[in-house]
């Protein structure tokens, strides 16, 4: 098993069996509540107009995302997991366009299997790899979707140290103080920025085991993430 973490959204890893991509804060902690809630499937837009000629076609299709952090006009929700945890979002189905997590995503859909997760999933994501797909020689890329963001990069330290049975590497109380402490972080923490929610962080922090994990089904005309249950 060989395990490389890279980090940030420009296409530069060669192609692995396995690759999770990581968004904590927020794009794939949005994804995991989106699921809870009830959604059925999420495409992944590279951009918002294609989101919108997406919906123009399938009127009943939920627009989600950012751009730079902000709500985008027409979209019918945001990026806050927060916000998408209040929604009742049974049977629906959604579109999401982000600027670090859904982008990140898409530079990999050459991978055998593909995952996303935040923190939220991250351990349940990780056991799932380790019991299902697992041999010997598999290659995983663990990609850290923010350039610069220590939230993912310390998440995708985690991932490897349970695939890896590396107990030293990093635990999930650091792991969680790394978030908070991220520069990413600060504008939620700050009461100026009022559509940035406090309460964003704790999601993103909170480990929750949901019973399924986020497999993205590059088969799919637009790329489009799927829960599989695994218990
Ligand atoms: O909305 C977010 O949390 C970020 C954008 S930013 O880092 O806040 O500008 O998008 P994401 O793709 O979820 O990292
Ligand atoms: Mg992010």
């Amino acid at each position: 098993m060989q395990i490389q973490i890279y980090q940030g959204i420009n296409k530069m890893m060669k192609s692995a069996d396995i690759t999770v991509v990581i968004d904590v804060i927020r794009a794939f902690t949005v994804a995991h509540y989106a699921f809870i809630r009830g959604a059925d499937r999420i495409y992944l837009a590279e951009t918002v107009e294609q989101a919108v000629e997406v919906k123009n076609r399938n009127p009943e299709y939920l627009l989600a995302g950012e751009v730079d952090g902000y709500p985008i006009t027409g979209f019918d929700l945001d990026n806050s997991p927060f916000r998408i945890s209040k929604e009742n979002l049974s049977g629906k189905t959604i579109v999401q366009r982000t600027t670090n997590g859904v982008r990140a995503t898409l530079n990999c859909l050459d991978s055998a299997h593909l995952f996303v997760t935040g923190y939220s999933n991250a351990r349940k994501t990780a056991e799932f790899i380790k019991k299902n797909h697992m041999k010997e020689d598999t290659e995983i890329n663990i990609v850290a979707s923010h350039p610069t963001g220590e939230d993912d990069y310390a998440c995708a330290e985690y991932i490897q140290s349970i695939l890896a049975e590396d107990k030293k590497q990093i635990n999930e109380y650091e792991v969680k103080r790394k978030i908070i402490n991220s520069h990413v972080a600060k504008k939620f923490l700050d009461v100026k920025h009022e559509v940035f929610k406090r309460e964003d962080l704790l999601y993103c922090i909170k480990e929750l085991d949901s019973g399924f994990v986020m497999r993205v089904n590059t088969d799919s005309e637009i790329p489009m993430i799927e829960r599989v249950q695994v218990c």
